[in-house]
């Protein structure tokens, strides 16, 4: 089955009115914090399930609507049994202990709809890739060790709620189960891992997984997917809006009777999900989706499909010959001397291996200073590879990584974050100290050039993948807040050279009076109405403006010296690659420009510091502005990250110029 539109629908649309889950489960994490019916924060004293025999309970709900609404089916998909029996996580990987209780929960309500399990492949018309995953049926060529753990997990999971469900039933647990007594268990486990969806709270916090209706877990993947998707609570789904989509049976996915059967009355509490256009679709065009990260190069895309999903990607990005630039790039590699025996693939394992360990070091061992010290090396530093060739011969081949490579990518994103947290972490242990002042402001700057090298890289490849426009409204905005935190440190003071400077009042007429930005942001505000014709024109407007602005700052940004920031000439035009891209010995830093001389009078210390503060203003607020215009794209009017950006431009007084 597949999704196709059933009109013209032009980018930045909503395609459908609110889809409703069949079923949700939070994760053990957000148990205690959320409610298991609704998935709202839980007040100071939260409600018990109803009718509880049992004082420790595991769930909680905001109200007690929510409490009588889900706790017959806490108790009678034996979810509540389960909790008991396990009460920790049973695996670390996939499928999750969260998987299995939201498939404990989908078998009631499945049972409720229908009351039969004929057909394993296809439960209540959703697809569940029962005997792909569990090896019934001939494999291709992918079989290996990682799949046969995978469906053994499957097998143990099916029994853990086999089991719980026997308890809850009152039958004997201690008997020899067969595979065949918990068969439906394994097939709705796979209909999870197949359908279930990541469920965002307004900040990007994952809180648990949902399945939801036909008409969202009929959309199929594609690397360079027409739409995206959003939550929203009952109370935010706006209009009345129509569907503008509807299900079809695909050409080659024979659809049976029962593939028409939708379940009814899905479940009305809990976040709802909105399909939205991220490209013009046309009439009877199929609507796509991504079920995984589009920064990833080919290979590591169908690597997780293939094991998530069970099928290798076909859509127009994967297929392309010659392959297209972004994935060319993203798994680039700079090399004077590569030769025929040089394995990618396994040198590509290699260094997201150093790229884990490094994001490691920052996320489980806080220690973003090692985080940030080998992400460094990574960037900067040559790699070697010795390859062993047919005659014997051992060849030492040197390589880097391409500033655009996937890998460096990620780099990027965490050295953004973990120099911004290295900087507060030195103003924590005293905010007086001289040196730890000065130590911070450096890392803001180096945190400020890695977001926005990061925001350039991408605008850079979503000429050749127009669907990046997802991550990159998240990129440009967090470029923009982080040149905005820099722009607001006290430090500026400090370059005065005990000189008296009057503190910089900024306001909307700095800004730069060559763009619309700032006025279509005002106007955004002020009516809610679609403002994606608009689109190209924008985008114009808005790199001419940067282009002229980031030359003027990039050196200033990077000249703390070291480091693999000084490789990077410019972060917004990539131009400087194309002298670059053969010879790992023209990949050496070039020397920094626009610092001011320590031999300059005090006055021109200061005018240039004033002008350089001036330009990373309007450079910050031109990121907040085409970060928030990308969002009203990909999530409307209303999204976190709109919000978020007229919380920053009120506080500096911009929207009311
Ligand atoms: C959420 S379902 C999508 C709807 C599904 N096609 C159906 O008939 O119900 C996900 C499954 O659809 C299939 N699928 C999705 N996208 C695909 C694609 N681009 N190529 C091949 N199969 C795809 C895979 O089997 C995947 O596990």
């Amino acid at each position: 089955m597949e999704v196709r539109a059933t009109k013209d629908i032009p980018i930045g649309q909503d395609l459908n009115p609110p889809i409703p889950p069949l079923s949700l489960s939070l994760h053990y994490s957000t148990l205690l914090s959320h409610c298991s019916s609704c998935f709202s924060p839980l007040p100071s004293s939260p409600f018990s399930p109803t009718n509880n025999p049992s004082p420790n309970h595991f769930i909680r709900y905001c109200s007690l609507q929510c409490s009588s609404h889900d706790s017959p089916l806490h108790f009678s998909s034996s979810e509540f049994h389960f909790f008991h029996l396990f009460p920790e996580p049973l695996f670390t990987t996939s499928p999750t202990s969260t998987d299995l209780r939201l498939s404990l929960r989908l078998i009631h309500r499945f049972q409720e709809a229908s009351g039969s399990f004929s057909n394993l492949e296809r439960i209540c018309g959703l697809m569940t890739n029962f005997k792909k995953i569990m090896f019934l049926e001939e494999q291709q060529c992918y079989n290996d060790d990682n799949e046969e753990e995978l469906s053994g997990r499957i097998l143990d999971g099916a029994k853990a709620m086999a089991i719980a469900r026997r308890t809850r039933d009152g039958l004997d647990t201690n008997v020899e189960l067969s595979a065949a007594e918990y068969s439906v268990e394994a097939a709705v486990l796979c209909l999870v891992l197949t359908n279930s969806v990541e469920v965002h709270d307004k900040d990007g916090r994952s809180l648990g997984v949902g399945v939801y209706d036909l008409a969202f877990s009929y959309i199929n993947h594609s690397c360079s997917p027409n739409a995206c998707y959003k939550f929203c609570t009952t109370l935010d789904s706006g209009g009345e809006l129509e569907f503008r989509i509807c299900p079809a049976a695909s050409e080659t996915g024979a659809a049976g009777n029962e593939s028409e059967s939708i379940i009814n009355g899905s479940e009305s509490c809990g976040p709802r999900i909105v399909l939205r256009s991220i490209k013009a679709i046309q009439k009877s065009e199929e609507v796509l989706i991504t079920y995984t990260d589009l920064l990833q190069p080919k290979v590591m895309r169908q690597s997780e499909l293939w094991s998530k999903y069970r099928f290798s990607c076909c859509c127009k990005r994967c297929n392309a010959m010659p392959t297209t630039y972004i994935d060319h790039c993203l798994q680039e590699i700079l090399s004077s001397n590569l030769g025929d025996n040089f394995d990618g693939n396994l040198v590509m394992e290699k260094l997201v291996d150093c790229l884990d360990n490094a994001i490691d070091d920052f996320l489980s061992f806080s220690n973003p200073k090692s985080c940030s010290e080998k992400l460094e090396i990574l960037l900067t530093q040559d790699h070697v590879d010795i390859v062993l060739t047919p005659n014997g011969e051992n060849i030492r081949q040197l390589f880097r990584l391409h500033p655009l490579h996937h890998v460096s990518l990620h780099a990027y994103m965490t050295l953004a974050s973990a120099y911004k947290v290295v900087g507060s972490d030195l103003l924590a242990l005293d905010s007086e100290s001289d040196k730890h002042q000065c130590e911070a402001f450096s890392m803001s700057r180096k945190s400020a050039a890695y977001s926005l090298l990061l925001a350039g890289a991408t605008h850079h490849l979503l000429e050749s993948e127009s669907s990046l426009i997802v991550p990159l409204s998240n990129f440009w905005a967090t470029a923009g807040e982080t040149l905005l935190s820099l722009v607001k440190s006290s430090r500026w003071n400090s370059f005065a050279k005990g000189r008296q400077i009057e503190e910089i009042i900024f306001s909307s007429c700095q800004i730069c009076g060559k763009c619309t930005l700032l006025d279509r942001f005002r106007d955004t505000c002020a009516n809610i109405h679609d403002r994606n014709a608009e689109f190209a024109e924008i985008t114009s407007e808005f790199l001419n403006c940067i282009t002229d602005i980031t030359p003027k700052i990039w050196g200033f940004l990077i000249e703390e010296g070291g480091g693999y920031l000084n490789v990077v000439e410019d972060p917004i035009n990539f131009r400087w690659l194309e002298s670059r891209t053969s010879s790992v010995t023209h990949f050496a830093t070039h020397a920094t420009s626009g610092n001011a001389k320590e031999t300059n009078s005090g006055f021109e210390v200061v005018q240039y510091h004033r002008e350089m503060r001036v330009n990373l203003f309007q450079l910050s607020i031109h990121c907040l502005l085409y970060g928030a215009f990308l969002s009203t794209i990909c999530f409307g009017p209303h999204s976190p990250l709109m919000s978020k950006v007229e919380n920053l431009l009120s506080h500096e007084d911009i929207l009311n110029g």
